[in-house]
């Protein structure tokens, strides 16, 4: 009868499994360093994680690997970051250095620029920009395309340099994020996931809390255990915002925040942005007029790199309104018209039917004081009285168009 061997491997064999053994033994070890050092794990406790890993040898630990993968250093997000960014992404030193001021209880403006200028050459870039924006306000930057916005954003962020110029900034960099206009997010993460893997990196002293709370102040506390990969455009963005919260900036430089949105999405947006007034600066570029009318208190106009325009939006629709008025009328509307046009400062008067008039004015403060006065010595009843094309698309084309700002001065 032959002899069977049932023992152990001889020597020769056992000296080739070794290496399958040592890189057995190697990917073990590496997951269990990446889950000692990732902030949570997936699906189960870390502890189970770590006894299936040394059970199931090596299963277990392939298996972490594939569904820890959001988990891995380089950002999953590649959207909201927050802004101090990495010492070796900073620019190199320039000309005029940006510098990062301390903290002025004094001052009432949260971030400024003196003399800002990036050449790119051939006309573009920015030039000479002296931005001021106050504290708790919603600032909006507007301006066509090339106009030098991203530009100004990212010099602001750090993430571009100046040539000369200077930033200021009355909080620490580390209390600034911003936002991308189209935010990109690894589709199987839940937005939780996402948002607490910001929070490892930019405030990894808070807890669960703090994603809780940004989750929901972005509106998506509902949401919070779903994967992104099913958000809607609205919601991604919505969930870039979380990302930039979940740090609980001072200051937050929104892109293009409603760009991409259908008009709920948008006003979504615009409530939430409206909602930050006064507990945060916030900074949001936008080439949808309506939007930037609509919540912000001051602006900006930017034009080839050139800072047009900057104050209230309110100032800056009635200092480029056009001396218009329409008039709803009741009573002698034919008297009206008559003794509208015998005045030297009505330019021209269009009746447009029985009961409405539009009436041309040399200047907005004889329209707004004459046109009543008439009016009520006509025995007239002044039904409405409505500025022609008082927003801000109007002024920003008066004062962008082709020789617009030269023109009306
Ligand atoms: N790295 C660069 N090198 C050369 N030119 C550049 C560079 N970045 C931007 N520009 C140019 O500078 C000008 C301002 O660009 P920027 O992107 O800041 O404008 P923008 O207002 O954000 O425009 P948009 O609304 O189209 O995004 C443009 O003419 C652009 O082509």
């Amino acid at each position: 009868m032959a002899d069977v061997d049932v023992g152990l491997p001889d020597g020769r064999t056992m000296l080739a499994l070794l290496p399958l053994a040592l890189v057995v033994l190697g990917l073990v070890a590496y997951s269990l360093v990446r889950l000692a050092c990732a902030p949570s794990a997936p699906y189960l406790p870390k502890w189970l994680w770590a006894a299936i890993m040394l059970v199931s040898m090596p299963w277990g630990a392939i298996a972490y690997l594939l569904l820890a993968r959001g988990d891995v250093p380089a950002p999953p997000v590649a959207a909201a970051t927050p802004v101090a960014p990495p010492e070796e992404s900073r620019p190199p030193p320039v000309a005029a250095p940006v510098v990062a001021a301390a903290p002025d209880p004094a001052t009432a403006v949260a971030v400024s620029t003196r003399g800002l200028t990036r050449d790119y050459g051939g006309g573009a870039g920015l030039f000479d920009v002296n931005l001021a924006v106050p504290r708790g306000a919603v600032y909006g930057l507007v301006g066509p395309n090339g106009a030098g916005k991203s530009t100004l954003l990212s010099i602001l962020t750090g993430l571009r340099r100046a040539d000369s110029g200077s930033v200021r900034l009355d909080v620490p960099a580390t209390a600034l994020a911003v936002c991308p206009d189209v935010p990109e997010f690894d589709p199987w993460l839940t937005a939780f996931e996402v948002v607490d893997f910001a929070r490892s990196y930019v405030a990894p002293g808070r807890g669960p809390d703090a994603v809780r709370r940004a989750l929901a102040d972005a509106g998506l506390a509902e949401v919070a255990g779903r994967r992104v990969g099913g958000f809607s455009r609205g919601m991604t963005q919505r969930l870039g915002l979380a990302v930039a919260l979940v740090g609980d900036p001072r200051v937050l430089l929104l892109d293009e925040p409603t760009s991409a949105l259908d008009p709920a999405g948008r006003a979504e947006m615009l409530d939430l942005v409206a909602g930050m007034r006064g507990r945060r600066t916030v900074i949001f570029s936008s080439h949808i007029l309506a939007d930037v009318q609509r919540v912000a208190d001051v602006v900006g106009v930017l034009r080839a790199g050139r800072l047009l325009f900057q104050g209230p939006t309110r100032s800056l629709v009635e200092e480029h309104l056009d001396p218009r008025w329409l008039l709803r009328l009741t009573g002698p509307v034919d008297e009206v018209v008559a003794k509208l046009r015998g005045r030297s400062w009505v330019r021209r008067v269009d009746v447009l039917d029985g009961a409405r008039i539009r009436v041309e004015a040399d200047t907005v403060r004889h329209g707004e004081y004459g046109i009543p006065e008439v009016v009520a010595s006509c025995r007239a009843g002044l039904v409405s009285c409505e500025p022609v094309a008082a927003d801000l698309e109007s002024a920003f084309l008066a004062l962008t168009g082709p020789g617009g700002q030269e023109a009306r001065r």
